[in-house]
């Protein structure tokens, strides 16, 4: 068995479903924030008796084996634990997987519905955090788009206009920047209201903010958004935009990204890479901005995660939720109204180059390693979302 941390807690517990023995046995992700003070007694087991048990490995530790020996009923995980067949198929005590993420490619939920296992992620968890990196990283690399002027608007491209595509969308308009806006699975409207071939060839900065699917498998979509953005796409962009993915890497064409930004000396930012956790120092020395995913790496950010996930068990246990994130966040100072006024703090808002200088320090031998880009995770000092 890999590292683990094992925690023992002792409660009362009346859920209307109880798990099949009085001890209720959690396999979580040490990565989930506050992992602890939100699955305890005290937090689970308020209503009858109940032993809890937390064993907390690293993701990509919670392999098919460790399952088989520990037999949990909860599984709680992030985006690095890839939930399917093969992971669970010697388990049969599972009964909840909560993954403390937006995204949810990492999970085979068709999988789970026929083993009758119950799934949850966290919708929406770190729309503003997001959002807010993209604002940082176009504002640092252009300035001059804080004070737009009527004959040369800033367009802003947004591809996915769900949860972080809209919410970046409002601090755009905010700011007096047009929105294009593209997403081919919601209604048209104010921010919906471009063809992907209008937003790629006529915004001055285009961001992606979509989930990445595939034309079959697992996460089949009949918009499928791997390599989204490939060799025809990129050289539709107008070589000064600049092209800014925080969704999931391979949808862009890596390859294909390198050739372009030979070509263009396009301004890229990535917190996503095709290749994660490796990232090539060929692409990486190309990059305007690179950092380790860690774009809704905020402390409200990661604590609704875990709260979604939290509430969601509470509720497949029928066990009433008695933590809230509210508890345990230090009070927040950062105001949008305040950086609006005063542009030149966005450095003490977010130092976004300090994380592309981290991550860039990592490079060796011609990439960074997986270890050290989850080494720049794990250890991410968690930064503050600003209030809107
Ligand atoms: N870098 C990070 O730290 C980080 C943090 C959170 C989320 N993410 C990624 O961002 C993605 C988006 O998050 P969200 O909260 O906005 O999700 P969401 O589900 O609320 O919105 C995604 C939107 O994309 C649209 N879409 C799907 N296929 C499309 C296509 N081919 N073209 C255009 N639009 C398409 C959907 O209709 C939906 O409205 C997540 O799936 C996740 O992979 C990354
Ligand atoms: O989809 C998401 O929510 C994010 O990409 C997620 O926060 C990634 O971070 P991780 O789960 O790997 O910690």
């Amino acid at each position: 068995m890999p590292n683990t941390n094992v925690n023992t807690f002792t409660g009362n517990n009346e859920s209307k479903e109880t798990p099949s023995t009085r001890t209720l046995t959690i396999v979580a992700d040490s990565n989930i924030a506050s992992l602890d003070e939100f699955f305890s007694t005290q937090t689970l087991g308020q209503d009858a008796a109940l032993t809890v048990n937390i064993v907390s490995v690293a993701g990509r530790d919670i392999t098919a084996q460790l399952l088989a020996e520990v037999q949990p009923d909860v599984l709680l995980i992030r985006s690095v634990t890839p939930i399917n067949a093969e992971l669970i198929v010697d388990n049969h005590s599972v009964r909840f997987v909560g993954s403390a993420t937006i995204g949810t490619d990492h999970v085979d939920q068709a999988y789970l519905a026929e083993r009758n296992i119950t799934f949850a992620n966290a919708a929406g968890c770190s729309k503003h955090s997001v959002a807010q990196y993209v604002l940082t990283a176009i504002l640092t690399l252009r300035p001059q788009y804080w004070q737009p002027s009527s004959n040369q608007p800033v367009v802003l491209g947004i591809i996915g206009l769900g949860n972080i595509g809209s919410t970046l969308a409002q601090y755009a308009a905010d700011l007096g920047w047009q929105v294009l806006g593209y997403d081919p699975l919601l209604p048209a409207s104010a921010f919906n209201n471009a063809s992907f071939d209008e937003v790629i060839s006529q915004s001055n900065a285009i961001s992606l903010h979509v989930p990445l699917t595939d034309a079959e498998g697992m996460n089949r979509s009949d918009y499928p958004t791997h390599h989204l953005l490939n060799a025809a796409a990129l050289e539709a962009m107008p070589a000064d935009s600049l092209l800014i993915n925080s969704a999931r890497g391979p949808v862009i064409d890596a390859a294909a990204l390198e050739d372009n930004i030979e070509q263009t000396r396009r301004q890229v930012v990535l917190d996503v890479f095709e290749h994660e956790p490796q990232i090539a120092e060929q692409l990486l020395s190309k990059l305007a901005i690179a950092t380790p995913h860690i774009a809704g790496y905020t402390l409200e950010g990661k604590l609704r995660g875990t709260q979604m996930i939290y509430d969601a068990l509470c509720e497949k246990f029928n066990v009433t939720p008695a933590q809230s994130m509210h508890n345990l966040l230090p009070v927040n100072m950062y105001l949008w109204t305040e950086l609006k006024e005063y542009p030149d703090r966005l450095i003490k808002f977010y130092d976004i180059m300090q994380d592309d200088k981290l991550l860039r320090a990592k490079a060796d031998d011609g990439q960074v390693n997986g270890a050290d880009f989850d080494q720049l995770r794990r250890d991410y000092h968690l930064r503050r979302e600003w209030q809107f």
